[in-house]
């Protein structure tokens, strides 16, 4: 596994009889690391703790997934073994070449009450921290770089790492009862699947500290309030609604939806150079196409939309 590690040297000196000390900092950043665990290693691990599932469909015909965390019992609490499954169910979605967004939702209108305390429990060795943290960062990261519209659907409580997973996805729509919340400082613990640098990435430094710090649990409409949902739909058709908002941002052809995903994730996450010399790359296959072509002699007038939409 690639690591980046830190090696500091002392070197001492003498300059006209005075000692001078000084210290180096290197970065080795592509040093190899045989101490860190397998992807393999930490499923077997994970695998063996609790229930529960994630479950995946796919409409061909309309382009959208849907995830939804399953366990009942505890809230739709993430186990180890869920961890297993979200991360299955991301992988088919990065093959699923013909899709355009994916929603994510919890069983029976309640999103995610976070880790499964059962785990954090029995798993709280260093081990446990390091296995777990790895997993779900590495997991939810891809999420965020799916080429697919993302949407999390939160229904009910999404606190902790349900809080997390809602982040890690590029639209945040509330159901009028959701209630959202970074809970970790009041658990002992702080956000380590990425959660962090993502809640500063969609509200900013300040707003994202006072969250932390606090633990409050946000009703919908402050968290529309915010800036951290993007809609706020009613809770007893939030699914329905959830579909109608997300319509026309999915309008156009799947390779355009995709495309343009890819280049605002790519300038979200990549230096502002490196995004430049992406984005360069992305036209060639639009350029004179079929679709450029269709639109082209439709003679198109853009105008502004009647209700604003
Ligand atoms: C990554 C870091 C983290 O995620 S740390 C974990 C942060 N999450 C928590 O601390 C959740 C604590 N739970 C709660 O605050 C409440 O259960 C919430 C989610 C508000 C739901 O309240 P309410 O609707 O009244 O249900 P309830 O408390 O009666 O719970 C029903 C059963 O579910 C369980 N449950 C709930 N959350 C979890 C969880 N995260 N892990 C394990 N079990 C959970 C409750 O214990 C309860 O179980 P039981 O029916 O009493 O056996």
């Amino acid at each position: 596994m690639l690591n980046a590690k830190m090696i500091r040297s002392k070197f001492t000196v003498t300059f006209k009889n005075c000692k001078i000390v000084t210290q180096t900092f290197l970065i080795n950043s592509m040093s190899t690391d045989s101490s860190q665990p397998s992807f393999e290693e930490i499923r077997k691990y994970l695998w063996g703790f609790g229930k529960g599932n994630v479950n995946l469909s796919k409409n061909e015909d309309t382009g959208i997934a849907t995830l939804v965390l399953n366990n009942p019992e505890k809230r739709n609490a993430i186990s180890g073994q869920m961890m297993v499954h979200l991360r299955d169910c991301i992988e088919e979605l990065e093959k699923w070449k013909s899709g355009k967004a994916v929603i994510l939702q919890g069983h029976n209108n309640i999103f995610c009450s976070g880790a499964d305390l059962d785990f954090v429990r029995a798993a709280g060795t260093k081990q446990g921290a390091s296995y777990m943290s790895t997993w779900m960062q590495d997991t939810l990261n891809r999420l965020q770089r799916l080429p697919l519209i993302s949407v999390s659907l939160l229904e009910g409580f999404a606190i902790g790492g349900g809080a997390e997973v809602a982040v890690s996805c590029d639209y945040i729509v509330v159901a009028n009862n959701a209630k959202f919340g970074f809970v970790h400082a009041k658990m002992g613990l702080v956000p380590v699947w990425g959660g962090t640098t993502r809640l500063v990435n969609k509200i900013g430094q300040r707003k994202a500290l006072d969250m932390l710090l606090t633990s409050k649990v946000f009703r919908a409409v402050d968290c529309l309030n915010i800036g951290l949902a993007d809609a706020m739909v009613p809770t007893a058709e939030s699914f329905v609604k959830t579909m109608e908002w997300l319509s026309p941002r999915i309008q156009h052809h799947y390779t355009i939806v995709r495309a343009n995903k890819t280049s605002v994730i790519n300038t979200a996450l990549n230096s502002y150079q490196d995004s430049l010399a992406k984005e360069k790359t992305m036209l060639v296959p639009f350029w004179g196409g079929q679709l450029n072509i269709e639109a082209l002699n439709k003679k198109i007038k853009h105008e502004p939309s009647q209700n604003g939409d």
